[in-house]
């Protein structure tokens, strides 16, 4: 049996539409299916947590019907469960997660996709695991990456800005995040930030962000870490530091491409466990979510994560 997780409003109400695309077709191919929809933040992984715990062994596969937000909860809530299958039909603004796991990305041939996969195209992938605050209480999961400092602040403002729902509705809401960074570019108070990785200690000046990815794609699209592998057993930190807002400007188109790697104002490192700490605490997003504030210590669970692609 197949279970969908559908938050219907993701992509200001993108969800509800794929849904009802996604279950006329389940329907007239009588597939066996259950589905469940969110119904406010943090639902999904309580849904993915209890239908895990129901019916386990039954399960062909849980898919997310929704963003990248939704994804990053139900991968929390399915964490005692690596065995089970995960997929998505992508319904959010940014869909990073079907990019980097080479899911297409329009729903019907979404779900052509994983109707068609059999068991023996299953494979497991690395689920990075973070703990927050100095105390390193608050655990949890991410699947595609974590952004520390200025895209934490992004994706913060981008959450709220009624702008992500409107220009949702026009289909362009990876734009809502390129808007949100030119409007906090000349506000954002960079500061010296220590990165331990593996033991190693680095101290960056005057640091814009630090990403640490398990897939290339982050913001619906950036190329942040091309070289990052959700199967390499190791995570990518890249250090934006030392850059004037008008550079960062600059900059930011190039991440679509790649091509900021190539600048000396960028810093590519990795490893197994990442440390982040500052004097100032920076906001944090988890696969685009707020979790909190650094400091923030990451780890990598290799090869736990079944997905079904
Ligand atoms: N019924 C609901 N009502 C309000 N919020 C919900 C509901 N169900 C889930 N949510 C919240 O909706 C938020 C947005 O979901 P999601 O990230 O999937 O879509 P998106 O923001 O449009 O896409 P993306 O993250 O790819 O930009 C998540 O933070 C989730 O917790």
């Amino acid at each position: 049996m197949y279970i969908f997780i559908v938050n219907p409003v993701s992509g200001n109400g993108k969800g509800l539409k794929i849904w009802k695309k996604v279950r006329k077709e389940l329907d007239k191919r009588q597939v066996p299916y259950r589905s469940f929809f969110t119904k406010q933040a943090g639902h999904g992984t309580e849904l993915a947590k209890q239908l895990a715990e129901l019916y386990q062994e039954k399960i062909t596969a849980i898919i997310a019907v929704g963003g990248d937000g939704t994804v990053h909860e139900i991968i929390n809530g399915l964490s005692k469960y690596p065995r089970i299958p995960f997929s998505a039909i992508s319904a959010g603004s940014g869909n990073d997660f079907a990019r980097g796991f080479g899911l297409p990305r329009r729903p019907l041939p979404a779900l052509n996709h994983i109707l068609a996969t059999s068991s023996s195209s299953l494979a497991r992938y690395d689920m990075g695991v973070y703990h927050l605050g100095h105390k390193r209480k608050g655990k949890g999961y991410f699947i595609n990456g974590i952004g520390v400092g200025f895209d934490g602040e992004v994706a913060k403002y981008t959450n709220q800005a009624r702008y992500k729902k409107w220009l949702n509705t026009f289909k362009l809401g990876i734009l809502a995040y390129v808007i949100s960074a030119l409007k906090l570019l000349f506000k954002y108070r960079t500061q010296e930030v220590i990165i331990r990785v593996d033991g190693q200690e680095y101290t960056f000046r005057d640091v814009w962000l630090v990403a640490i990815c398990n897939i290339p794609y982050y913001g619906g699209g950036m190329k942040i870490i091309p070289q990052a592998r959700p199967n390499d057993g190791l995570l990518n930190v890249c250090v934006v530091h030392q850059l004037k807002p008008w550079q960062v400007m600059l900059a930011l188109g190039s991440v679509y491409l790649g091509w900021h790697t190539r600048l000396k104002a960028v810093k590519l490192i990795k490893g197994e466990m990442i440390q982040v700490s500052s004097e100032e605490p920076m906001t944090v997003h988890a696969d685009g979510e707020i979790i909190g504030t650094s400091p923030i210590l990451l780890t990598i669970e290799k090869r736990t994560r079944t997905i079904w692609r």
